[in-house]
Formats: structure tokens, C-alpha cells, sequence
């Protein structure tokens, strides 16, 4: 969007907590947003296209220009490792990502398994621990993994801990924490600084007063 920005929004889970905290920060997000299935959402009022992504693309839209900002997990983000700026940890949609697997069971000796849907994370946190492990990458339901035979153990998200529990398996290590993020397109923020700005203030300024505390990352380009 020329004169404007375009932003992309993960669908799914972390959609209406997103949309919940433009609204707080003040952009009048009209009811469209509650019922449509359109991918593409215009509020000409606020000079903001809406772009509605798979939170796993949403960082792909950002990179390549097409979105000039985005809200992703960290998770995403650190799967991908996309050349954007994270501005702002907007602490929605919290859950962590850790290893599990079936109770007091060691890995495998030889060729231990990781299944997961994260094979850069698993295999980054694998490789510090020294262990060597054969990752395999699966798109979702992680815990049948190990049930079956198919891994020693998982990398998954973990929320409530339901999943785990009523599948009979056990967290063993938590590996990071995960909230959503503000991303930015280097060039976007480049071009766009004065409005790009304006939409950090005012998301920090709700997420600051939401959370009472300072947040992690004061300095907006730091990371
Ligand atoms: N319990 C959870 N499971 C997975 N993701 C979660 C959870 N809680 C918060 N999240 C956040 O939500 C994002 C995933 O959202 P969602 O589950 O809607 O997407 P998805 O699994 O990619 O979609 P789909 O299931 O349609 O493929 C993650 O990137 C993460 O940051
Ligand atoms: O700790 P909990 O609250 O149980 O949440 C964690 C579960 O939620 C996610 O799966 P999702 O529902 O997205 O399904 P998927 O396995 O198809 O990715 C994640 O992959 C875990 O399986």
C-alpha cells in the first residue's frame, strides 16, 4: 500500500488478541474483522490494509516486502530467520517451546529422533546440548511421535500442558519462550518511519499497561 501501511496478520489462534490490541492502541478495526473470511481487509479510515497470512508465512510477507509489518510468535521467527526487524514484543498469545517425550525413557544411543515442526530450533538446541540427533520434520500433531515409535522425542509447543498430559507424555526441557512480535520490513522502515513509529508508540503504550511492567525490548531496532 502506497500511501499507506500493509499489515499481515497471523490467522488463527493469535488473530484475535492481535485485533483486540490494535483496537485498545485506538485504530477503529470495523466488524469485518469478527465474522469475514477474506484474506484481504481494507480500512481506508485508517490508511491500513489488512493482509490475513498462515502465522507461519507471515514473516515470508514481511521479508519480501509485500507486508510492511507483521505480528508473528517468536517461534515463527525463529524457525525462519528472516531478514526483518523485530520492533516490539506485544506479549500475546504466550506459550513455549520445549522437548518431551515419553516418561523415564533415555534417547536412543544410536540416531536418536526428534520429530518436530520446527527442524531449525530442534536442531540449533540439540547440536548446544552436543547431542547429534536425526530431526524429523512433521507438520502437526507432534505427540503421536514418539507413541508410535516414530521418535525418541518431540520439540513442540507446549500451552496448557493438555496435549502432553492426555497423550501420557512429559516435558523434558523448556527451550524458549513464545509470545507474538511486532516485525518490520527494513526497507518499510526505511520509507514509512513516521507511520511505522506512530504504530509502535501506540502498541507499546497498550502493552505496557497491560503487562505493568517495562518490556523487554526498549529500544525499538535492538534486535
Ligand atoms: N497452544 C499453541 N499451539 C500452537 N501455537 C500457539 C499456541 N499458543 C499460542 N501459539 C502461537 O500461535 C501460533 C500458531 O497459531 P495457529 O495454531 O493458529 O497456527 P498453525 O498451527 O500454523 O495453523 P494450523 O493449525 O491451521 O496449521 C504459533 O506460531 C504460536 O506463536
Ligand atoms: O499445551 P496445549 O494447550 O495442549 O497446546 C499445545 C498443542 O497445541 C498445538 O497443536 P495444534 O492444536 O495447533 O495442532 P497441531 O498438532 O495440528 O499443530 C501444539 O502443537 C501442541 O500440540
Amino acid at each position: 500500500m502506497k500511501d499507506g501501511l500493509t499489515i499481515a496478520m497471523p490467522k488463527g489462534r493469535i488473530f484475535k488478541e492481535a485485533v483486540e490490541l490494535l483496537r485498545k492502541a485506538g485504530y477503529k478495526l470495523p466488524q469485518e474483522f469478527d465474522e469475514s473470511r477474506k484474506l484481504i481487509i481494507d480500512v481506508p479510515e485508517e490508511n491500513l490494509r489488512f493482509i490475513l497470512a498462515k502465522p507461519m508465512d507471515v514473516a515470508t510477507y514481511v521479508e519480501h516486502g509485500v507486508a510492511d509489518v507483521g505480528i508473528a510468535g517468536k517461534d515463527v521467527l525463529l524457525e525462519e530467520e528472516r531478514d526483518v526487524y523485530e520492533l516490539l514484543d506485544l506479549k500475546i498469545s504466550y506459550c513455549y517451546l520445549a522437548v518431551a517425550g515419553l516418561p523415564d525413557t533415555e534417547m536412543n544411543d544410536v540416531a536418536p529422533r526428534v520429530a518436530t515442526k520446527y527442524p531449525k530450533v530442534a536442531e540449533a538446541y540439540f547440536r548446544e546440548q552436543g547431542e547429534q540427533v536425526e530431526i524429523i520434520t512433521l507438520n502437526g500433531s507432534i505427540e503421536l511421535a514418539p507413541l508410535i515409535g516414530l521418535s525418541d522425542r518431540i520439540v513442540d509447543i507446549v500451552s496448557t500442558g493438555r496435549t502432553l498430559k492426555e497423550n501420557g507424555l512429559v516435558e523434558y526441557e523448556k527451550i524458549e519462550d513464545v509470545t507474538s512480535r511486532l516485525i518490520v520490513n527494513p526497507v518499510s522502515y526505511r520509507m514509512k518511519d513516521v507511520f511505522i513509529d506512530e504504530l509502535v508508540a501506540r502498541l507499546h503504550e497498550v502493552v505496557s499497561y497491560e503487562t505493568g511492567g517495562l518490556l523487554k525490548n526498549e529500544n525499538p531496532t535492538s534486535n
